[in-house]
């Protein structure tokens, strides 16, 4: 499919267009269907975005937020992309969103796929916007190279929406969207700073193979690439 390069001068730059983008498909979807719904992911990129998303005043009650992977930690713990999401997304204004946890009373992760999969079943797909970050190693959500579970994230055959994966190269077990649910999204936006992960994704699109996840989403979807230095 194709990669939509948006480049910017600075990350502020960034967050102030990506932020009205994304708005705008929000507030398009709500007035089209009396609803919308906003994946996002977590780490360090998405913060600056969500605090500028929190600020708008759009209808946020009409608004359904939940994360594309959380790593499988208490809520209270700095790792948790829940608590990043709690603290830095639903306030302010989108406060009054609604938030559809990845986060169960489960030890493992494998054992909270089911509740997972029953939290998601009243959101009609697909979803209106997509976030996804992406690490060095080209993951993507919590679709790792490195893990066991990488072909069963990557199948496109997959009935589920959602898989554990237990990183090698990263901390935590974590709950992940698998690619089919990933794709199943009307606008998936790339959230990238540094060139190191622009050359990664320019790399992945030239590769032959998919030995980057990332590759997985570029090569089967319009994925619009928001990237400052
Ligand atoms: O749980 C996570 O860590 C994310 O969902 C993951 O996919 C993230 O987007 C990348 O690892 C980039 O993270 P940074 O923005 O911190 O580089």
């Amino acid at each position: 499919m194709a990669l939509v390069t948006n480049d910017f001068a600075t990350p502020a730059e960034l967050t102030d267009a990506f932020a009205g983008r994304i708005l705008g498909i929000l507030q398009h979807a709500i007035v089209e269907k009396g609803s919308a719904t906003l994946v996002v992911s977590g780490g360090r990129t998405p913060q600056p975005l969500f605090a500028k998303l929190a600020e708008a005043d759009i209808d946020w009650s009409k608004v359904t937020i939940t994360l594309a992977d959380d790593r499988w930690v208490p809520v209270t713990d700095d790792a948790s992309n829940d608590k990043l999401v709690r603290e830095h997304l639903l306030v302010k204004k989108a406060a009054a969103a609604t938030f559809i946890t990845l986060k169960h009373d489960f030890v493992d992760a494998a054992d909270a796929v089911p509740a997972c999969e029953a939290a998601l079943a009243d959101i009609t797909l697909p979803f209106d916007v997509l976030i996804l970050g992406m690490g060095e190693d080209g993951h993507t959500a919590s679709l790792f190279p490195c893990s066991e579970q990488i072909a069963a994230g990557l199948d496109l055959n997959s009935q589920k929406k959602y898989i554990a994966v237990q990183p090698t190269t990263a901390p935590h077990q974590r709950m992940s969207l698998t690619l089919p649910a990933l794709l199943a999204s009307k606008n998936i936006f790339l959230h990238l700073t540094g060139q190191s992960k622009k050359d990664v994704v320019l790399d992945a699109l030239q590769a032959n193979e998919i030995d980057k996840p990332i590759k997985a989403v570029l090569d089967r979807a319009t994925v619009n690439l928001m990237w400052a230095p």
